[in-house]
């Protein structure tokens, strides 16, 4: 049951979903109310948008947040958990009502995507902690970028890029991306160390992951745990074009980790330089940050939802 002395703080991303979000939340509203939810809300304004509004519930003591949205407004709320300085990282509580495109982290968790099942999921007052990653940047000064469910580097990052401009299409706009990416992207050379372990060579993809789905339902990573401290990592070798097209249904059934040019790996930190004089795009839960060498290390048990 929802403690009646909680109080709540609702971000929406009206864009989300390709404008579901906005469409739906006099519903959502209606749905709250009649739990007798105790909440204030917010529209998120522009990108990036609702780092500044869990800010501003956290001033005013409100450590219970709903998202409303899809990946990349949830991935901006854990972010602002990540950097702010008022409470811990786990004390501060986020459920999520998937509006999103992919609404691909809330699958792990079966969190229900219909809104009336999700907000009872919230009101069972059932918490878990997981996981986060920390991405960094090497050299440039740029501020960590934390993710809750998966960073990709090369062919992923580069169908993150295409689909921004897709998702009028929905779910399928990812599997889109997938095809027509793969006519003009170059696999890259890179030296990458994870844990004690060098690898170089030749690569499709990196893949670091915390949950199981990624890109609108495709399973990338061996054997993910947002739980158990460890970052599930992926490295797609020197795919060619037929390799891709005869392995695409098996990025969505998980089968892809046991092709033999996926190599998998568990470990708490992975570095990687790449030697391309054009460096591969890297994506964040969906989000398209950059290029560039990198490292990545795991927080063990920093953020808490409403399960
Ligand atoms: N008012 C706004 N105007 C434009 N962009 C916004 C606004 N508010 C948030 N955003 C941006 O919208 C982007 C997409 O949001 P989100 O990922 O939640 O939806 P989606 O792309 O439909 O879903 P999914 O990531 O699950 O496929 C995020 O990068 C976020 O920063």
């Amino acid at each position: 049951m929802v403690r009646s002395s909680k109080k709540w703080f609702v971000i929406i991303n009206p864009t989300s979903g390709n404008n579901a979000s906005k469409k739906l939340w006099p519903k959502i509203k209606g749905f709250l109310k009649l739990n007798k939810f105790d909440f204030d809300f917010a529209f998120t304004q522009y990108e990036k948008h609702s780092i500044k509004l869990v800010y501003m519930a956290l001033e005013l003591q409100i450590k219970d947040i709903i998202c409303i949205g899809g990946d990349g407004t949830l991935h901006n709320v854990v972010n602002a958990i990540m950097t702010q300085n008022y409470f811990s990282s786990s004390s501060i509580n986020v459920g999520v009502i998937p509006i999103g495109t992919g609404n691909d982290w809330v699958k792990s968790f079966n969190i229900p995507s219909n809104i009336e099942s999700a907000i009872n999921a919230i009101k069972k007052d059932t918490i878990s902690t997981q996981d986060i990653g920390r991405f960094e940047f090497k050299g440039v000064g740029t501020q960590p970028i934390y993710f809750n469910n998966l960073a990709g580097a090369g062919f992923d990052g580069f169908v993150v890029s295409k689909v921004k401009k897709l998702k009028y299409l929905g779910k399928t706009a990812y599997l889109l991306g997938a095809l027509i990416s793969m006519f003009t992207f170059k696999n890259f050379k890179s030296n990458i160390t994870i844990g004690a372990t060098e690898v170089s060579g030749k690569n499709l993809m990196i893949l670091i992951g915390l949950c199981k789905y990624s890109g609108g339902g495709m399973q990338l990573t061996h054997a993910p745990n947002a739980f158990d401290g460890m970052l599930d990592i992926s490295i797609a070798q020197n795919l060619s074009k037929i390799e891709i097209l005869k392995n695409i249904t098996k990025l969505f059934n998980g089968k892809i980790t046991n092709y033999k040019k996926v190599k998998t790996y568990k470990a708490a930190t992975i570095n990687v330089e790449f030697s391309n004089d054009t460096p591969p795009f890297i994506q964040t839960d969906g989000e398209l940050i950059g290029t560039g060498d990198f490292s990545v290390k795991i927080i063990p048990k920093a953020f808490s939802f409403y399960s």
